[in-house]
């Protein structure tokens, strides 16, 4: 909850001031556009391992004033990376309910409606996600866009606990649940770059899977992402809505993005 925000004084453009990174290299977000992609053989399908969890395991759901962030299971992890990458929590990025473009990553210079980071570190080479933060190989975020369809059942096993974390430091807890079911099918299709944190301390310490396909979530779920909570305090005079949580796209010179399927 430190002292930076997506508006006002404490904006994405006066991070630097306090977070030298976020002025720094290797910055995310980013926009995926033809030119800047190269297909690359060598990108495996994403395998996910432990992330079946039975609803007699639970999550802690808490409003950290920034996102909402689901703490996850060191027992769930992501293979076919060079070291095993352990999960340690998952969050959300949206927009607002009158512009519903609230993704950090976009495509073609598109945003989608909002975007899933489940955070993951290198439980190959550190001890937790706190050491491992700041190492070039410290983490790998899976991202999964988020457009508005069908309604979403595995994201409502979330969204439907937002009552309860209104407010910024409200946690409760979850029942585990097939955390799979938030991702697309096609684990095989993803864009992949070396990028950073996209919220400050902005270390470039994460190497980036941005699957291709988006996931759909309804309308109404869209709606309770964009209403249901605060960044502020419940005892706060002036509350903020936690709204418009995305970084903006930042430069990309120079680099490419390897993509795991041809166009
Ligand atoms: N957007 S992100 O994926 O780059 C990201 C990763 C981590 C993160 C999580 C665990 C270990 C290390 C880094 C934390 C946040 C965050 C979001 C809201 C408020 C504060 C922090 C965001
Ligand atoms: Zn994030």
């Amino acid at each position: 909850g430190s002292s930076w925000s997506y508006i006002g004084p404490d904006g994405e453009r006066m991070w630097p001031k306090k977070y030298p990174f976020c002025g720094g290299v290797f910055q995310s977000p980013i926009d995926f556009h033809n030119d800047i992609l190269q297909y690359d053989s060598t990108l495996l399908p994403i395998k996910l391992e432990g992330y079946d969890v039975p609803f007699t395991e639970e999550f802690v759901l808490t409003n950290n004033g920034h996102s909402v962030q689901m703490s996850l299971s060191p027992t769930m992890s992501v293979g076919s990376l060079l070291s095993k990458y352990s999960a340690a929590q998952l969050h959300l990025h949206w927009g607002n309910q009158k512009k519903q473009e609230g993704s950090e990553h976009t495509v073609g210079g598109r945003h989608f409606a909002a975007e899933l980071h489940i955070v993951h570190y290198n439980s190959d080479k550190y001890p937790d996600f706190q050491t491992a933060s700041d190492k070039a190989d410290g983490l790998a975020v899976l991202a999964v866009l988020i457009e508005i369809g069908s309604f979403n059942p595995s994201y409502e096993k979330i969204f439907s606990h937002f009552q309860e974390v209104k407010y910024k430091d409200e946690k409760t807890l979850i029942p585990g649940f097939n955390v799979q079911g938030l991702l697309p099918d096609q684990l095989d299709e993803y864009y992949r770059y070396e990028g950073s944190l996209t919220t400050p301390p902005c270390y470039p310490s994460v190497l980036w899977t941005v699957f291709r396909k988006p996931v759909q979530i309804s309308e109404k779920q869209l709606l309770d992402l964009e209403t249901a909570l605060y960044s502020t305090q419940s005892n706060d005079p002036a509350p903020l809505e936690m709204v418009n949580n995305f970084r903006r796209v930042q430069e990309f010179e120079e680099r490419l993005v390897s993509v795991s399927f041809r166009q």
